[in-house]
């Protein structure tokens, strides 16, 4: 394509999708680097960076022209921008502890049945998906000609059976084969609580679910308080994990199937840090690009529930992941957390539906 056309062509995009791609990964492919591919080079000046921001408030008392502040209950500091009420940014929320607890949580628990993940469409309930994967087993699809039942109606009759990885060699060739590991890092998303149905885009209440662990309710009620309309508790009904791996990215979207738009949807950042974009309520708007790191809280609620936003980034190399606390952490645990969130970044996202 002629440098031509494509400043036509973007001009033709929307501004979100504009911000999408300038922040998206991309890799250069010059002769030179054909074996190895390198990342394109992205200008990061105008991305808002709330931990340097609370860095300079603290020190100096400054804050950007735009921007408020102020502190919730447990004394941590929160960000609002004037433009854009019900927005809530509180960085560095959570300690190291509760970020490796909830990383901990995304991939052992929450994606257990009767959560459903991606996965399920394909390969039915999946029970321990992360010990497997650290087992390095494997997924063989068994040939039975009368299914059992699944727990999704959706669900293609087809069902795993997990085995050693030195089992595989003696099972038939016209046998499907997948390993957990493979799998684990294709895990996208999982639903607690509520039951989000992506076809529909819709809460299902018909579908079997947990109600959300206690401590995560616990912990989104204390959360929202700033956000809540006064007087009145955050109820957590449902949460969307999403897993992202390099290269993966959220496109711009409403939350809007939740009843009631003044409560908020608490969402907190795990893992390697990401950008953010927080447009207006139409992808016209330009949108606002932010940092999220491991620890960050987000709220929005209000007329923030009504704008665009995504992820068009995470990073995992070294230096931008940031992610070096979470790393001693987990060296002195169990290795499979470790290698995961070195190139992964967890969201948990906590609404009230009704
Ligand atoms: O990953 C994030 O920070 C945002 C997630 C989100 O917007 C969603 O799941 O609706
Ligand atoms: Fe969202």
């Amino acid at each position: 394509m002629y440098g031509s056309d494509k400043v036509s062509d973007d001009l033709e995009l929307t501004a979100f999708r504009r911000a999408e791609k300038k922040y998206k990964l991309y890799y250069d492919s010059t002769l030179k680097n054909k074996k190895k591919k390198v990342p394109r080079e992205v200008d990061l000046s105008e991305v808002l960076d709330f931990k340097s921001i609370l860095q300079s408030f603290n020190t100096k008392g400054q804050i950007p022209a735009g921007i408020v502040t102020l502190e919730n209950h447990s004394g941590h500091r929160l960000f609002c921008l004037e433009n854009c009420p019900g927005f809530y940014f509180i960085p560095g929320a959570l300690s190291v502890e509760e970020q490796c607890k909830w990383i901990k949580e995304s991939l052992i628990s929450f994606p257990q049945p009767p959560n459903r993940t991606n996965h399920n469409p394909f390969y039915g309930p999946m029970d321990n998906l992360f010990v497997a994967a650290k087992e390095k087993k494997v997924f063989v699809e068994e040939l039975s000609s009368s299914p059992a039942p699944s727990v999704d109606s959706s669900l293609d009759p087809k069902r795993w059976k997990l085995v050693e990885e030195q089992e595989v060699s003696s099972i038939g060739k016209s046998c499907k084969t997948i390993s957990a590991s493979v799998l684990l890092r294709k895990l996208r998303w999982s639903t607690l609580g509520l039951q989000f149905e992506w076809s529909k885009r819709n809460y299902d209440v018909s579908l079997p679910h947990n109600k959300i662990p206690d401590a995560l309710c616990g912990l989104a009620k204390r959360l929202a308080a700033p956000a809540m309309p006064s007087g009145e508790e955050f109820k957590p009904e449902a949460a969307i994990v999403n897993y992202f791996g390099l290269g993966d990215t959220l496109g711009g979207h409403l939350d809007d199937m939740e009843k009631d738009w003044s409560k908020p949807i608490v969402s907190l950042s795990l893992g390697c840090k990401a950008i953010f974009l927080l447009g207006g309520k139409c992808k016209e708007d330009p949108p606002v690009a932010m940092f999220l790191r491991s620890g960050d809280v987000v709220l929005m609620a209000g007329e923030a529930r009504e704008c665009y936003h995504g992820v068009p980034r995470i990073f995992t190399d070294e230096e931008n992941a940031e992610i070096s606390a979470l790393e001693l952490h987990f060296s002195k645990e169990d290795n499979c957390f470790l290698d995961y969130i070195q190139t992964s970044r967890i969201n948990i996202n906590i609404r009230q539906v009704f």
